[in-house]
């Protein structure tokens, strides 16, 4: 067994817990709270400026020019492309997109999702540290969306696009990561497995984290001083 089918058999759990939580399972009804979707909005446009600002220091620690223009390719995935999903809670939402994240910011949950897969690119040199931080973000994800299909009929569900984004276009995403990450995994030490598995694990946690924050609209609850 590859070190990250391992991972993704120890993840199993965290992902079906996220299927049963109230925001899954209100996309699902298609009635999920309209707070609880903006304060999802405001918080992710954030989160994947980061993401793609993280792949780009990923680029720094690879030499592959294929590797290089893969991340190339997802930074403009990130940017340009995951939107269309925001556009479709939006409208489940009713308000302009850009109206909606004004004014977000990291909040807890996110913030230390964030921070976490920062700390791996600037502590360690190798890039598996980061990827197995990272990873969890299409990994969850499309392993929702095929859940969620396999279980519902979605014909109708206002939220439906968004589950249909994540089911295509994950899969040589993952491939490359988990390439990677074995490849290191083969020749490393034992101590640096246990840092790619927690870190994996730990994100995944984090993305459970990020659906629950938006669903009670965790905040840090301190005022936002204005110029
Ligand atoms: C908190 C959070 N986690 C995961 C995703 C999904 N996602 C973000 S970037 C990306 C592709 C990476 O190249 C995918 C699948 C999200 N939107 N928000």
């Amino acid at each position: 067994m590859m070190f990250t089918d391992e991972l993704q058999r120890e993840a199993a759990p965290i992902i079906e817990a996220i299927y049963q939580d109230d925001f899954i399972q209100g996309v699902i009804r298609g009635d999920i709270d309209k707070k609880a979707i903006r304060h999802y909005l405001k918080a992710d446009h954030l989160y994947l400026n980061e993401f793609a600002k993280i792949y780009s220091l990923l680029i720094a620690k690879l030499n592959d020019k294929d590797d290089i223009r893969f991340l190339l390719e997802q930074i403009d995935f990130v940017i340009n492309g995951e939107v269309t999903a925001h556009y479709t809670m939006a409208d489940y939402v009713g308000e302009n997109y850009q109206d909606i994240i004004a004014g977000g910011e990291w909040y807890p949950a996110s913030d230390h999702y964030i921070k976490h897969m920062y700390y791996n690119a600037y502590k360690y040199d190798d890039a598996s540290f980061t990827i197995c931080a990272m990873a969890p973000c299409p990994y969850v994800y499309q392993q929702l969306a095929l859940k969620i299909k396999d279980n519902h009929d979605l014909t109708g569900n206002p939220l439906k696009d968004w589950v249909d984004f994540y089911t295509v276009n994950m899969d040589e995403l993952m491939n490359r990561l988990n390439h990677w990450v074995n490849r290191f995994a083969e020749t490393t030490t034992d101590e640096n497995r246990e840092i790619l598995r927690r870190n994996f694990l730990e994100s995944c946690v984090h993305e459970r984290r990020f659906f629950e924050m938006s669903y009670r609209q965790e905040a840090w609850g301190i005022e936002v001083m204005h110029a």
